[in-house]
C-alpha cells in the first residue's frame, strides 16, 4: 500500500471531487460516515458518554458529521468546538448548520481554559481537532486541552490522525499531541504512524478506503510503501516441481566466536527453514560439535583459530554469503571481513558485529558488493551513519548512505524499515515478543536464504522482514510474547509461509 503525503492526499481529494462530480462536503460526508459505521459497529448502541472535540477546519467538519450520525442513532453525545481560530472552513460551517437542525443540544464552544469540560475515565472521546492541515505546533490553551484529554484515562479515537502530529515532521518531545487508543485514518496511512518517535501516539490503526480516485492514486509516484500480507504474497516465488536442492541456493554463513556460537546456529536454522538448498557455515573451531549436533542438515568448515574468526574461505563457491553474527570486533576478525569483501562481487548480508567492523573501518564500505543488505538495529545504525536529530532526518541519512554505497539497509525496529536508495518499505508484521536475543540472527538467515533462492536483494529484504514478523506473530499467538524465543521464529517459518496463502489470514493484515 502506498503511503501518501498530505499534498498527495489533498490532490487525490480534489481529483475525486472533480471526477466523481461530487462536492467536498459530500466527500466529507462519505469519509466521516465510515468513521461513524466503525464506531457504531463496536459500541452497538451502548449508552456511554461520547465527547467529540471538533476543530474548525475539515477535520472538525468530520467530527460534526460523526456527531450528527451518532445523535441520530440515539447515542449520548456532547459536541465541543475547539475554537482556536475564527477561520471556519466551508464544510465545517455547512455541517454545523446541519447539526443544529437535528438537535437542540448545540455544540459547546471552547475558547479558553475556563470552558474545558470534565473528562472521565469511562468517556469515549473523539479527537477531530486537527488532521493533515496542522502546520504549526498546538499551543496555548489548546495544548492544555490536549493534555487534559490525554490525562483523562478516557478511550480516545483519533479521526484521520491524532491532533498535534504533522504528516511530514516530528512534533518534538514536549509538544502537545493526542495519545490515541485507536486511529481511523482516511485512504492512506501516514509515514509518522510508523516512526519510533511518533508511533505510540497512534494506538491501533485502521485505514478506511474513502473511495478516492483509484486511477489517480495508482499513478501517483510514491517512494514509501506499507508492506502487509497482500504486498508480501506478491513477492513470493513458487517452487518448481522439477527442481533440486541446487536450485534453492548455496548459502555460506560466516560468524560466531567462543560463547556466541548460538548466533550462527540460529542464522543457519532460519536459512534452512526458509528453504535454502545447501547451507554451509564457516566458524571458529570451538563451534564444530555444537553446530553438527544442533543442525545436522548444515555443512561445516572451521577456522584454524579455536575461538574467533581470522580468515575467510576464499575458494568456497557460494551463491550468497552472510557475515557478522557473534563475530566480535577483534583485529583478526576484521581481517576475515576484509578477505570476504575482497573475494566477493555478489551481494552479501552483513549483520551485528559485521556492521560494527564496517563502522570501525569505514574504508570497507566502498568494498561492499552492489545491493548488499545491511541489517542494523538502532545502535548499529548510529555507529554506521552517525547520530540523527529526529526520525525524519534519520531516514534522509539512511537514504543518502544507501545511495552512496549502493546498498540496502534494513533498519530494525517495531516497524522495520527497508531502505533501498530513495525507496522506503515499512513492515507491518511482528510484535513486541520478538524483541528477544537472537531475533536479528534469524532475520539475517531468512534474508540470506531468500537471496540464495533467487530473490532480488531488495525483495529478499522486504519479504524476509515480513515473513520474520509473521512467524513471530504466529508464535506469539501460540505461546504469548514473553516466552517467544528467536529459535521459535526460525522453526515456525514453514507456518508463516503457509499462512501467506490462507484465506482468513489474508484478511487479517
Ligand atoms: N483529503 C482527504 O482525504 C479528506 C480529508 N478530510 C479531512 O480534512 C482534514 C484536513 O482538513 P484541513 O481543513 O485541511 O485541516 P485541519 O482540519 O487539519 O486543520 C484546520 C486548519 O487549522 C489551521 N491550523 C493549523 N495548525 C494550527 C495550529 N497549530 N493552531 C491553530 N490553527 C492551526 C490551518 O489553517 C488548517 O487548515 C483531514 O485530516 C481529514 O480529517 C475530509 O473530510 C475527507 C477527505
Ligand atoms: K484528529
Amino acid at each position: 500500500m502506498k503511503v501518501l503525503s498530505a499534498e498527495q492526499l489533498s490532490g487525490a481529494d480534489k481529483e475525486t471531487i472533480r471526477k466523481q462530480n461530487i462536492t467536498s462536503e459530500e466527500l466529507m460526508e462519505r469519509a466521516a460516515t465510515l468513521v461513524f459505521n466503525e464506531i457504531n459497529q463496536r459500541l452497538q448502541g451502548a449508552p456511554i458518554p461520547i465527547k467529540i472535540f471538533c476543530g474548525i477546519g475539515n477535520n472538525g467538519g468530520d467530527g460534526l458529521v460523526i456527531a450528527r450520525h451518532l445523535i441520530q442513532h440515539g447515542y449520548h453525545v456532547t459536541v465541543y468546538v475547539v475554537n482556536y481560530s475564527d477561520k471556519r472552513s466551508e464544510d465545517f460551517l455547512a455541517n454545523y448548520e446541519k447539526l443544529k437542525v437535528i438537535t437542540n443540544d448545540w455544540p459547546h464552544l471552547i475558547k479558553e481554559e475556563d470552558h474545558f469540560p470534565e473528562i472521565n475515565t469511562g468517556d469515549f472521546v473523539i479527537d477531530a481537532m486537527f488532521g493533515i492541515g496542522l502546520n504549526r505546533p498546538i499551543e496555548g490553551w489548546v495544548a492544555k486541552l490536549v493534555k487534559l484529554i490525554n490525562n483523562s484515562q478516557a478511550f480516545i479515537l483519533a479521526v484521520d490522525m491524532p491532533s498535534g502530529l504533522f504528516s511530514d515532521k516530528t512534533p518534538g518531545k514536549k509538544a502537545a499531541v493526542i495519545e490515541a487508543n485507536y486511529t481511523l485514518s482516511f485512504q492512506s496511512p501516514k509515514l509518522v504512524f510508523f516512526l519510533p518517535e511518533t508511533m505510540d501516539y497512534i494506538g491501533d490503526l485502521q485505514v478506511l478506503d474513502i473511495g478516492l480516485d483509484r486511477e489517480y492514486i495508482s499513478k501517483l509516484i510514491s517512494e514509501t510503501f506499507l508492506i502487509g500480507k497482500q504486498e508480501a504474497v506478491s513477492l513470493y516465488i513458487p517452487r518448481k516441481k522439477n527442481s533440486h536442492k541446487g536450485d534453492y541456493g548455496k548459502v555460506l554463513i560466516v560468524g560466531g566466536s567462543y560463547g556466541k556460537i548460538g548466533s550462527v546456529l540460529l542464522t543457519a536454522t532460519a536459512a534452512l527453514k526458509t528453504g535454502t538448498g545447501l547451507c554451509s557455515l564457516y566458524i571458529p573451531e570451538c563451534g564444530y560439535d555444537i553446530i553438527q549436533t544442533g543442525l545436522p542438515e548444515a555443512m561445516l568448515m572451521t577456522d584454524t583459530d579455536k575461538k574467533m574468526l581470522t580468515t575467510y574461505p576464499k575458494d568456497f563457491d557460494a551463491d550468497v554469503v552472510c557475515f557478522g553474527m557473534g563475530v566480535g570486533t577483534d583485529e583478526k576478525s576484521v581481517q576475515a571481513l576484509k578477505e570476504l569483501l575482497q573475494a566477493n562481487n555478489d551481494p552479501v548480508v552483513i549483520d551485528a558485529d559485521g556492521l560494527n567492523i564496517l563502522s570501525n573501518n569505514k574504508e570497507f564500505l566502498k568494498m561492499l558488493p552492489k545491493n548488499s543488505v545491511l541489517t542494523p538495529h538502532p545502535g548499529e545504525l548510529k555507529r554506521l551513519i552517525g547520530a540523527w536529530e529526529d526520525d525524519f532526518q534519520k531516514l534522509e541519512k539512511v537514504k543518502k548512505f544507501s545511495k552512496k554505497y549502493n546498498v540496502i539497509l534494513v533498519v530494525k525496529g517495531a516497524h522495520t524499515f527497508t531502505i533501498d536508495r530513495e525507496y522506503i518499505y515499512i513492515n507491518d508484521s511482528g510484535n513486541p515478543g520478538m524483541a528477544t536475543a537472537g531475533s536479528g540472527d534469524v532475520l539475517s538467515g531468512i534474508i540470506t536464504s531468500l537471496i540464495g533462492q533467487g530473490y532480488e536483494p531488495v525483495n529478499a529484504a522486504v519479504f524476509g522482514v515480513y515473513l520474520h514478523g509473521l512467524s513471530g506473530d504466529i508464535t506469539a499467538e501460540e505461546i504469548g510474547y514473553e516466552s517467544l524465543l528467536a529459535g521459535d521464529i526460525a522453526r515456525n517459518m514453514g507456518k508463516a509461509v503457509k499462512a501467506l496463502f490462507e484465506r482468513e489470514s489474508m484478511e487479517s493484515k
